[in-house]
């Protein structure tokens, strides 16, 4: 990592010039003049394949981002990432989400591997009906309550293998809203739901509420206090919190591993439970397979490394802010979500690592949805909208067994067909001749034209998994969580704090005590004084 600033560099200089080149290039005619673009642009690494070249590069702009990433500091970085050193320098701690995805093997902490030991032991006695309720009778259903990344990451995992699923069902619970508990407890039996308190500190509000809510459930349904035991465990870095809380058994993980890069550890224990501890193990070896590749491939064939390249011409070069991302799978629902908080939250940050503005772009927007839904809310805009995207297609790939099924066929032509349809657009002379045989000339036949062109251009990737199973999904979340270390390398920020999230915490405190009467009124701008008030009113509490 440099203190150069970044637009001084050589690397980012060339950039710029081929940048002004490329905002006047087309992706189609690239194509039409390299029968090899296809395969040039083309990575695979652990049964996932990125097809970039319908991205707008070519191998000069490629070239000049992996320079830019090697006077970045790629390699000492990432060697620093893998040896456990502390690459989260605002809170001295290592980002070594890795170690947890080693074969059992390999060396590993002594407490890494008595974790995952009793965690394998609790899982198989809930799963075999060993691990009773208060009445006797086995687990049916486990209630993780947690946000964020004691949430995100386990709730992927456990909607994408759906399927899998075997006797025990896994539910979710993350926000402070009540609906989210209380629409979760209606369809649960006490004597049967296990659940899970995640929380890295044990000091998350929304969590520690829902929690309390959830155990006076449980003892307002038969269960006496003796019995919390039973049905409630806890996921944490935080012993301490998680005894004064009650709960006696205890998962625990260590501040080495960061909240939103954590399903790996205990966090996942919701996914062994509703899967199996064999998918959690398959998942974690699919995400160690990928860490191998990111580890000793060269840039030029680094699968992360290179889509966090395409991301950083796309957002700091061709100026699009915005990120979308498409899983063209149902399963994969919850990735948006998931990237969001991956992305965002680790990216999205405007000082360097030595406190110093960055002086260039850093994380943009992402937001997404699964497709084929998206196509009919906001592709609209993706193909013809003033602001262009850079898109992500994420398409897990079939089996002929699947096939069979005509919606699995429309599944599959619909994602290659929005990937072409974005970077070809439509003709306009075959647009002019369809508009002249329905019988249009002249003004008609422009404001038509207009209305239906499509210039293509737009930038999109296309992510195959060989298949949607816990090995090629585990692949896939470590390509992305290496993504967002290159970008943070590349942009010379901390990608594993998350400090940003701390002041709306805080505030959210004391407006609570000002709503409940509880604190003194602190100087609020006029704004947040009328809303309160309203908010009194709307709660009896006017003047209180
Ligand atoms: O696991 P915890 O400590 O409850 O935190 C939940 C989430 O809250 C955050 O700190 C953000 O508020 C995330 O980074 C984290 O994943």
């Amino acid at each position: 990592m440099t203190d150069l600033d970044i637009r001084q560099q050589p690397a980012w200089r060339d950039l710029g010039r081929l940048a002004a080149q490329m905002s006047r290039a087309r992706v189609d005619s690239m194509f039409a003049h390299d029968p090899a673009r296809a395969e040039r642009f083309t990575l695979s690494a652990a049964g996932i394949t990125l097809d970039y070249s319908k991205q707008r590069v070519d191998q000069a702009v490629m070239r000049a981002l992996g320079r830019l990433a090697e006077t970045q500091g790629f390699h000492a970085a990432r060697t620093a990432l893998f040896s456990g050193a502390p690459v989260n320098n605002s809170e001295g701690r290592a980002a070594w989400h890795m170690a947890l995805r080693r074969p059992d093997d390999a060396p590993l902490h002594d407490e890494v591997h008595a974790v995952r030991a009793a965690m394998a032991e609790f899982v198989d006695d809930v799963r075999r009906g060993r691990w009773l309720g208060y009445t006797g009778a086995p687990i049916s259903d486990v209630v993780n309550i947690g946000i964020g990344g004691s949430d995100l990451g386990p709730r992927l995992i456990c909607d994408a293998l759906a399927q899998l699923r075997q006797r025990i069902h896994c539910h979710f619970v993350a926000n402070v809203d009540p609906a989210d508990l209380d629409d979760t407890l209606i369809r649960m039996d006490p004597e049967r739901t296990l659940f899970i308190v995640t929380s890295k500190s044990f000091g998350t509000a929304e969590t520690l509420a829902n929690a309390q809510v959830a155990r006076q459930w449980l003892l307002d349904n038969g269960a006496s206090e003796d019995d919390i035991a039973r049905h409630f465990v806890a996921v944490s870095t935080n012993e301490e919190a998680v005894r004064a809380f009650g709960i006696e058994r205890m998962f625990g993980f260590w501040d080495w591993v960061g909240g939103r890069f954590s399903l790996w550890s205990a966090v996942g224990i919701s996914i062994a439970l509703g899967l199996g501890m064999e998918t959690f193990d398959a998942l974690l070896a699919g995400a160690h397979a990928m860490d191998n590749h990111f580890e000793t491939a060269p840039l030029e064939t680094n699968l992360p490394a290179t889509l966090a390249l395409v991301g950083v011409w796309n957002n700091n070069f061709l100026g699009l802010p915005s990120h979308v991302v498409v899983p063209y799978a149902q399963r994969l629902a919850a990735m948006p979500a998931f990237l969001q908080q991956l992305e965002m939250e680790s990216n999205g940050k405007s000082v360097t690592r030595d406190g110093e503005a960055v002086r260039v772009e850093t994380v943009p927007t992402v937001w997404g949805s699964v497709g084929t839904n998206a196509q009919h809310a906001f592709f609209q805009m993706l193909h013809q909208g003033v602001l262009a995207a850079d898109v992500d297609f994420v398409l897990p790939l079939s089996d002929a067994e699947a096939a069979a099924d005509d919606r699995e066929r429309q599944r599959v032509a619909n994602c290659l067909a929005q990937a072409e349809a974005l970077m070809r657009g439509r003709d306009t002379d075959a647009l002019v001749d369809e508009l002249t045989r329905e019988g249009l000339s002249g003004w008609a036949l422009e404001q038509r034209l207009a209305a239906r062109r499509f210039d293509g251009n737009r930038p999109n990737s296309m992510i195959l998994m060989d298949r949607l199973d816990a090995w090629h999904l585990g692949a896939l979340v470590a390509a992305y969580e290496h993504k967002v270390f290159v970008q943070g390398v590349i942009w010379n920020i901390n990608s594993f704090d998350q400090w940003g999230v701390e002041l709306g915490k805080t505030m959210a405190g004391q407006l609570l005590g000002e709503l409940e009467g509880s604190r003194e009124p602190a100087d609020h701008d006029a704004s947040t004084d009328a809303l309160m008030d309203r908010v009194r009113r709307a709660w009896g509490r006017a003047g209180g």
